[in-house]
């Protein structure tokens, strides 16, 4: 490999090095510039061979030629050739490389980047050429897998190089053992550095759209469909990290074995997470299955891992793997207080003193777990690590101990998890409400909207509370859309159907299951999405009439529909009659929240039909 002196000339535009190395590589070697442009002219680049193919495009062994009055020179490179991309839009990501290509340099865990060139139309990014990739190393070793040292090791390089990645405000998307070079001194080094990322918004010509984010083993499940189930994050690339240690522990990657469609399957339709192997240290078997989280707000973030293996790597003996369970912290195992939140979750958040905070609600349900703190504002700290903070609430007279995980800060009227509308009335193409996924003291805000592949980052004023969506209501679409952001069935000729909450996607998304009517998709999934500015709420309170409101006990179960066709004339009769008592009764005195609890009281219906609402709510 390359031995390099640099030599600084300060009064030129550009450095020189000294090369001494492979004569093979470099026959005539002077004096280099260290290119601080980033653009290659194409007639400098010499394709030798083609090294690999990747999904993005072709990586090629090249020559990179320079040479003036002053010096000639050849570098042996690693070109990255990537698949075309339309004329104008190419010319934006050759644009975002560039602004990129100096602060990129200066990163010591990812790729020496040479430059940039465009030959024949195609994007061509010459990086400096590395001896092997994980993947390599992972296919000679014996047994197929890494020494759990190694592993480590490793582990920690890419946590390093991915945390400098997201330094820049760049996404790797691309986290796995093909994608982790080796350097000479045996250093992990990222081959990529986030061009999944900088192509977002561009379409490839003639690529399959489905691989466009990623190489499907490694891909977390809001990279399938990033404007359905997104945003893509941070926590993105702590899916793939995950998914490369797996590799290097077992030489097989996730999901091995099955196809596109199947992986699709179990990662976003079933919510499968790949399985962790026995012998890892406990804070590293606790940081990577928290890697597989379907809501990446749950997953750890690459600090977090970094810690994990960096706490560890000492009590992993070499040849012996794991040795001292006594130094393990399984503290992040423990069940978090509030329901649907890791403890990854909550630990991205600390109280401050001055903040003002309010109970923390569970995750996408209704119900508060205890009497809820509307209000209270933070005077003493978690000091003693206990837990608890002091919360000064009004019209109690001393403040009380109240443990912080159950608390949530409320900045500007707005916390981490509630549902926003954006105000302003300007066009936009994803949905206006979404879910706010964190807010900063200053007012800084990052929102997941349906139809945006990535966070929306803006001022917290330029949004307001929006109405929530939980667990297990109905909706359907609102009567005046007339075009569908996800497709949506129909109830009749006119009307669309009904369908019940199953999950609220991190972006407001919400999947949809209708118990009410067979509905087969062509995905197999039971599920539809829907964009949450789109769809009203139904229940039997906003129901107008008896006929509609027999229609919503229809939306139930599939079964209600024969069965109260089975029941005939008389049960009919019974209902209608029972129906009106029921619903006049409640209209007089039952309050609007029980009017609106999905199901209410079924003792008014046909005792077959209660059964199935109530086995529906069991
Ligand atoms: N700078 C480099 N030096 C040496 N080998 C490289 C370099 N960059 C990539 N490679 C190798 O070239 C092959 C193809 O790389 P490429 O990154 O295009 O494919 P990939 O990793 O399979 O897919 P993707 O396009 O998704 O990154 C891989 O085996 C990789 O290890």
């Amino acid at each position: 490999m390359e031995k390099t002196i640099r030599m600084h000339k300060p009064s030129a535009s550009f450095e020189y090095e000294l090369f001494d190395g492979d004569p093979d590589h470099l026959r005539t070697v002077v004096a280099t510039p260290t290119q601080i442009v980033p653009w290659i002219n194409p007639s400098e680049l010499k394709f030798k061979h083609r090294i690999g193919r990747g999904t993005f495009g072709d990586v090629w062994l090249a020559t990179h030629h320079q040479s003036s009055d002053d010096f000639d020179e050849h570098h042996e490179v690693a070109v990255k050739v990537l698949h075309p991309l339309k004329e104008d839009l190419g010319q934006k990501f050759v644009e975002n490389v560039e602004g990129l290509f100096l602060r990129m340099r200066e990163l010591q865990g990812v790729c020496w980047l040479h430059g940039i060139s465009k030959i024949n139309g195609q994007i061509c990014i010459a990086m400096k050429i590395y001896e092997e990739s994980i993947a390599d190393q992972i296919a000679r070793s014996k047994g197929g897998k890494l020494k759990l040292p190694d592993v480590m090791r490793y582990g920690i390089d890419l946590a390093r190089g991915i945390l400098q990645l997201h330094s820049l405000g760049l996404l790797l998307l691309n986290v796995k053992p093909s994608n982790c070079l080796l350097d000479e001194h045996d250093h992990l080094i990222i081959g990529d550095f986030g061009i999944p990322y900088l192509l977002l918004g561009i379409p490839l010509l003639n690529s399959d759209v489905a691989l466009r984010l990623g190489s499907p083993s490694y891909m977390a499940p809001e990279q399938w469909e990033p404007e359905a189930r997104g945003p893509l994050c941070l926590e993105t690339d702590s899916w793939g990290f995950g998914c490369s240690i797996l590799e290097m522990v077992t030489g097989i990657p996730p999901w091995s074995g099955k196809s596109l469609q199947e992986i699709y399957k179990s990662i976003v339709l079933k919510q499968e997470r790949p399985s962790i192997p026995n012998g890892l240290p406990p804070a590293v078997e606790n940081v990577i299955s928290g890697c597989f989280e379907y809501d990446p707000r749950n997953r750890p973030l690459m600090d977090d891992i970094l810690a994990a293996f960096e706490s560890s790597q000492v009590s992993v003996q070499a040849d012996e793997g794991w040795i001292s369970p006594q130094r393990s912290s399984r503290s992040f195992q423990e069940k978090s207080p509030v329901v649907g939140y890791t403890t990854w979750y909550l630990s991205k958040d600390y109280l401050q003193v001055d903040d003002i905070v309010r109970s923390r609600k569970p995750l996408n349900a209704q119900k508060p777990q205890t009497t809820p703190l509307q209000k209270g504002t933070v005077v003493g700290t978690n000091s003693d690590r206990s837990g608890l903070i002091l919360v000064k609430i009004s019209g109690v007279h001393n403040p009380v101990k109240i443990q912080e995980s159950t608390l949530e800060r409320v900045t500007y009227g707005l916390s981490a998890g509630d549902w926003v509308r954006l105000k302003a009335d300007n066009k936009c193409n994803h949905s206006r409400v979404g879910i706010l996924h964190s807010v900063k003291r200053n007012g800084r805000a990052a929102v997941g909207f349906a139809g945006r592949e990535i966070l929306w980052m803006g001022d917290a004023s330029k949004l307001e509370v929006a109405q929530p969506y939980y667990l297990g209501q109905f909706v359907r679409l609102k009567a005046d859309v007339s075009s569908p952001r996800f497709s949506w069935p129909r109830k009749g000729r006119t009307g669309w159907a009904t369908g019940r909450i199953s999950r609220v996607l991190p972006n407001g998304c919400l999947m949809v299951s209708f118990p009410g009517r067979f509905v087969f998709r062509d995905n197999n999934s039971e599920f539809y999405l829907a964009d949450p500015e789109q769809v009203e709420l139904v229940t039997f309170g906003t129901c107008p009439g008896i006929v509609e409101k027999y229609q919503h006990v229809e939306d139930f179960h599939w079964a209600v529909r024969p069965l109260a066709v089975a029941l005939g004339a008389f049960t009919a009769l019974k209902l209608g009659m029972s129906v009106g008592r029921a619903v006049s009764c409640k209209l007089g005195k039952g309050s609007k929240s029980d009017e609106n609890k999905i199901g209410g009281n079924t003792a008014w219906l046909p005792q077959p039909v209660a059964n199935i609402i109530k086995e529906m709510h069991s």
